[in-house]
């Protein structure tokens, strides 16, 4: 995506938005305080709002998008055209029922759908930002989330739930807000990025910043994208979201459109098409550098490392917890989830555990899988009555 497409892309989000009175763009006044030790200023957050807020404000669910989602959890994509992304999740009727509860999702710092991220411009240069943009990670995409919860008077949150990285963002608001989190659905995650997953991270990175067109991060200056690079990036990643035996019931060793081998370089196989597909869908969507930083928090997430351990990240929550996990999910196995299952007990927290049989692999967050459904609907129906949360 060139700066004009890119721009054209979150001008029609902002343009979409603007027809949409609950989807707002904020500036916040006050710096963002960065793990890092640097600040963000100004900062702009963009978010999307489902449902209505009570009279009590006691009825908020932050949903966190994983690395390459966005605030477009229930409606229309504003680049894509397509449902959002937790559309069988969120909505009138649904586990997150909005008919019921106020749902709000932001776009992450570092991100590309309106938040401050590395094409937004820096007020220093009056160019975009490029690699000039701080790094910043998931506590600090949690801090910015907080000063959207502050600016929109909201105490506490009934719950804070995500799959993948938004699992990351919810153990994070967990042990760093105990107090204003009251239910918290961590989704195939982890409370650290494990060495095969930096492994996979920095092999996407790297075909990035090997595409000419990367310019040093100054491509949006540049006038050039690094298409190829995001695309081979993501057609790696998209590899580790699937199974092992997805692909082989999905695409097997079927060929795409074709009666014989051509013995040539062509994607010859069903599953070489689908994966050229996703990695060029991608570039229409996402920026390059955003997930070079999106994918740099990943990795440095470790809850024990920064509370000493993973125990005493959560010891004296309140918080009630409901941890899931996948059978077949690979990039985040449930022995992961056992972790942070082990470490909440041994905080004496309010905790309970569901490990989904499925072979839809790590992405099955975003599947329609039955079990999700109940056990989201069912966590939520006992938090609520214990919170004495009766119908709007
Ligand atoms: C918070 C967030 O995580 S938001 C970001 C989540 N969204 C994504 O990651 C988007 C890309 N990821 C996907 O599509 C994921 O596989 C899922 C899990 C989200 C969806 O899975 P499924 O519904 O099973 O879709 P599937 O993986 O089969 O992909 C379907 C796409 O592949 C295409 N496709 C399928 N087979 C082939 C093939 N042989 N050759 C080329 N394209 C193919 C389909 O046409 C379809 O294209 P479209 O998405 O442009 O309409
Ligand atoms: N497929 C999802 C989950 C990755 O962890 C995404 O792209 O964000």
């Amino acid at each position: 995506m060139n700066q004009t497409t890119l721009e054209l892309s979150i001008n029609a989000a902002a343009r979409r938005e603007a027809d949409e009175p609950r989807s707002p763009v904020v500036t916040l006044d006050r710096p963002l305080q960065l793990e890092s030790g640097s600040t963000l200023a100004p900062l702009r957050i963009a978010y999307q709002t489902y449902g209505e807020l009570n009279a009590q404000k006691s009825n908020a669910i932050l949903v966190c998008h994983a690395l390459t989602g966005d605030q477009h959890v229930a409606n229309l994509h504003p680049v894509t055209g397509k449902r959002g992304w937790w559309s069988t999740m969120v909505g009138p009727g649904r586990p997150i029922d909005t008919d019921r509860f106020f749902v709000i999702c932001s776009n992450v710092v570092g991100g590309c759908m309106g938040t401050t991220g590395p094409a937004s411009t820096n007020p220093a240069t009056g160019e975009p930002y490029g690699l000039d943009l701080p790094l910043v990670t998931i506590r600090d995409m949690v801090d910015a989330q907080a000063m959207l919860i502050d600016h929109l008077g909201i105490e506490t949150l009934f719950c804070v739930a995500g799959g993948s990285m938004g699992g990351m963002q919810v153990l994070q608001w967990a042990a760093r807000h105990p107090d204003r989190v009251f239910s918290a659905l961590p989704i195939a995650t982890a409370h650290k990025h494990s060495a095969q997953n930096i492994a996979f991270h920095e092999v996407g990175r790297q075909a990035i910043t090997a595409d000419p067109d990367w310019r040093e991060g100054r491509y949006l200056v540049e006038g050039a994208t690094p298409r190829k690079g995001l695309a081979v990036a993501r057609m790696a990643a998209h590899i580790t979201y699937l199974s092992e035996p997805a692909l082989q019931t999905k695409f097997g060793r079927n060929l795409q459109d074709r009666d014989a081998r051509t013995f040539g370089f062509d994607a010859d196989f069903q599953i070489e098409s689908y994966l050229r597909h996703q990695g060029a869908s991608f570039v229409e969507r996402f920026d390059a550098n955003s997930y070079l930083y999106v994918t740099r928090a990943m990795d440095y997430f470790d809850l024990a490392a920064d509370a000493g351990s993973l125990a005493n990240a959560f010891m004296g929550t309140k918080t009630r917890f409901c941890v899931v996990s996948f059978t077949s999910d690979w990039l985040f196995p449930t022995e992961g989830a056992r972790q942070v299952v082990h470490a909440l007990n041994a905080a004496a927290a309010n905790v309970s555990f569901v490990e989904i049989a499925t072979d839809k692999g790590h992405d099955a967050f975003l599947l329609e899988v039955p079990e999700l459904f109940a056990t989201t609907k069912g966590f939520l129906d006992a938090a609520a009555k214990t919170r004495g949360l009766t119908r709007l």
